[in-house]
């Protein structure tokens, strides 16, 4: 099961936060630890390797930098989209696209333009801000806007913990809840996620990776702190995100499991999986796409002799995933109702998440 595929989307991450808070570090840090995913990496930065676009494309784990200044100020919706095109064609064989916001830039602006791209193969990732602990009230007495992005972040790193007390790291993780209440939170040194919680691992044959050119990976491959700080962290729960497998059988009733995905719980970051609507669309699967507040459906005809089930995975932070499974339980067409017509308007709610354009396959698109 691979929703990432499913619907054949690329998810665009933009990755946020304050001048010296740790992107760079972070993204350095998803680069080694990609587990065989092609990671195409935007940045928007000066003093990046400016490599041609087209070139870029065909290498692994690449950057490709904007230029000058500030990407949501210098480049419009319609030059962003020529980047994602690009970096999207299927040629590029890339798994996912991150862009590295500056830390001057407003986030939001760019979430608005990926959002309003009208690329059928790219999806909105998340937004992604990282935070710098130690720095946390001086940066938001410096720029209020911190708070305004915090509410809007869809995952918050909270970075250089190493940096501040146990206690001070309890009264900041108090203040982000606060101020973002929806968003999914990871504490973090040196940008030390779990890649899980940004993309899947890859399924493509090992093979593949041995035949490549140098990228912007290996380039950056030597910058980890050194060995001993490095063994001392691996025993330390950095990426502490819970996630939750649900796998149904029955049929799922489309207006329960709107009302549960249109209320779901804070810290639940990612949904993905496939959705059995039985009798209220018999014809088709649904590929279920959600980080954070954004949700898609992606209906695509049951493959010829699939098993007909609901398979989902859910991952958050401060989730309680024994509750979350028994309310998907919920949602599942029981004994009572099983056999009932579903009546033309049991869909509505769940097509309003479907975008309408079919992404075309362009599998033979001449790069
Ligand atoms: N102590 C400590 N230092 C860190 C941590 N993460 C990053 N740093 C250091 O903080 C500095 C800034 O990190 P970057 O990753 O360059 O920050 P950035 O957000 O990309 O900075 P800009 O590109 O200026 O926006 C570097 O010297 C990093 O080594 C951390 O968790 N703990």
């Amino acid at each position: 099961m691979d929703p990432s595929t499913a619907g054949r989307q690329i998810p665009v991450v933009v990755l946020a936060g304050f001048l010296g808070s740790g992107k760079t570090t972070l993204l350095n840090h998803l680069l080694r630890r990609r587990a065989g995913n092609r990671v195409a990496v935007v940045v928007n930065d000066f003093g990046a390797v400016e490599i041609d676009a087209m070139t870029v494309a065909g290498q692994v784990g690449s950057t490709v930098s904007l230029g000058n200044g500030c990407l949501c100020c210098a480049v419009d919706a319609s030059e962003l989209d020529g980047y994602l095109e690009r970096l999207s064609r299927p040629a590029a064989r890339i798994d996912i696209i991150v862009i590295e916001a500056s830390g001057l830039a407003e986030p939001q602006e760019l979430v608005r333009m990926i959002l309003a791209g009208d690329s059928p193969r790219t999806v909105y990732g998340g937004l992604v801000e990282v935070v710098d602990a130690a720095e946390f009230d001086a940066t938001r007495e410096r720029h209020p806007e911190t708070d305004r992005h915090l509410a809007i972040a869809d995952l918050v790193v909270l970075n250089k913990t190493d940096r501040v007390t146990p206690a001070e790291h309890e009264r900041v993780l108090g203040v982000i809840g606060e101020l973002g209440p929806g968003a999914a939170v990871v504490s973090a040194s040196y940008g030390r996620i779990d890649p899980g919680l940004l993309f899947d691992p890859a399924t493509r044959p090992a093979e593949e990776e041995k035949v490549r050119q140098l990228s912007f990976e290996d380039l950056s491959a030597d910058d980890e702190p050194d060995p001993a700080h490095r063994a001392d962290h691996a025993h330390h729960p950095h990426a502490a995100y819970e996630s939750v497998s649900f796998d149904e059988p029955a049929a799922m009733d489309p207006r329960r499991l709107m009302t549960f995905l249109d209320s779901r719980p804070e810290g639940l970051y990612r949904v993905k999986g496939f959705v059995d609507f039985g009798a209220a669309d018999p014809d088709n699967r649904y590929a279920v796409h959600a980080v954070g507040r954004f949700l898609r459906f992606y209906p695509e005809p049951w493959p010829r002799g699939a098993e007909r089930r609901t398979q989902l995975v859910l991952i958050g932070t401060g989730i309680d995933p024994d509750a979350l499974a028994k309310e998907l339980a919920v949602c599942a067409v029981s004994g009572t109702d099983a056999g009932t017509d579903p009546g033309e308007t049991a869909m509505w709610g769940v097509l309003r998440y479907v975008r309408s354009e079919p992404a075309a396959d362009e599998a033979a698109d001449p790069f």
